[in-house]
């Protein structure tokens, strides 16, 4: 089992190596008939290793398109994405999503909802299986293994689509917009969970949002973009420390970043 019940109570350590260096990137969409659409424009970001980054940006922005991107299932039309030195092309097996709906299959109870990834790589093993259950653990859903999907709630479902996510014990989460159709109480549960899976596994996540509080309680980074075509005005590091804690949400530091990002975004001067 992978996950480490030992980290420390602070952000990622920095490696020299970056864990995901994505430089120059471009992406034009043909629309036919001669016609482009350039959702990216020169975009680089460093992602370390254990890092959790928010791209935080306007409404078609290009989000989305860099995560794709970045996943290997759409190609920039220019630029380098590389994880851990090597150039990605396609879709990788280290690499988990997570989107806004848990997609979940009606039909395959929690437990083996959760050992899809397995299935599809070969790889259901006892092992395997002790993984999955003990995610379920960490997210509070023990003896729930056998329930259908049906049977849990928004929130619960979402719990499961993340430990789906992590059973292949995944280097990089890629994750967009996912607790948006979550009510605000359940949202703050599900960042206290992610925050504590980042601690115990040390994955590295990318993390779409529109939300700015958002953004800032989860980040040690948080990517402001501009409007199409997409480019980062600006990264804020956020000097607040972990574990956090939801007080943190009215310090002043935290409304600081919160001012910052809201500035670079054009709702206040
Ligand atoms: N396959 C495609 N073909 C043509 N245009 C596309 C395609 N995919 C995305 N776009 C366009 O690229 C731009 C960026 O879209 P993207 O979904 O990346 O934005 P986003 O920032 O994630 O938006 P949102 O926050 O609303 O989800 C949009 O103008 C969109 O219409």
């Amino acid at each position: 089992m992978a996950i480490s019940k030992e980290r420390a109570r602070c952000g990622p350590v920095s490696n020299v190596e970056p864990f995901g260096d994505f430089k120059n990137i471009e992406k034009r969409f043909d629309l036919g008939g001669g016609e482009y659409l350039t959702a990216i424009e020169q975009l680089s970001l460093k992602l370390e290793k254990g890092q959790l980054i928010s791209l935080l940006g306007p409404s078609g922005c290009g989000k989305t398109t860099f995560l794709r991107i970045v996943a290997g299932l759409e190609r920039a039309s220019a630029g380098e994405v590389r994880i851990e030195g090597r150039a990605i092309s396609g879709p990788h097996p280290d690499f988990a999503f997570v989107f806004q709906q848990p997609n979940l299959m009606p039909w395959r109870t929690v437990l083996e909802n959760i050992l899809f990834p397995l299935e599809i790589r070969r790889q259901r093993t006892q092992a395997g299986i002790e993984r999955a259950k003990e995610l379920l653990d960490l997210v509070g859903l023990d003896g729930f293994e056998s329930r259908y999907p049906s049977e849990l709630s928004g929130g619960m479902q979402q719990r499961v689509a993340l430990c789906r996510a992590l059973v292949h014990d995944a280097r990089l989460l890629l994750m967009d917009e996912p607790f948006g159709a979550l009510d605000e109480l359940k949202r703050m549960e599900m960042h206290d969970l992610l925050l504590s899976i980042r601690a115990r596994t040390n994955v590295s996540v990318l993390f779409v949002t529109h939300s700015i509080s958002e953004a800032v309680y989860l980040s040690d980074v948080v990517a402001v973009f501009s409007r199409r075509p997409a480019t980062i005005s600006k990264l804020i590091p956020i000097d607040l420390p972990y574990p956090r804690q939801h007080e943190m949400r009215y310090e002043a530091q935290f409304t600081e970043h919160e001012r910052e990002a809201s500035r670079l975004l054009g709702i206040v001067r």
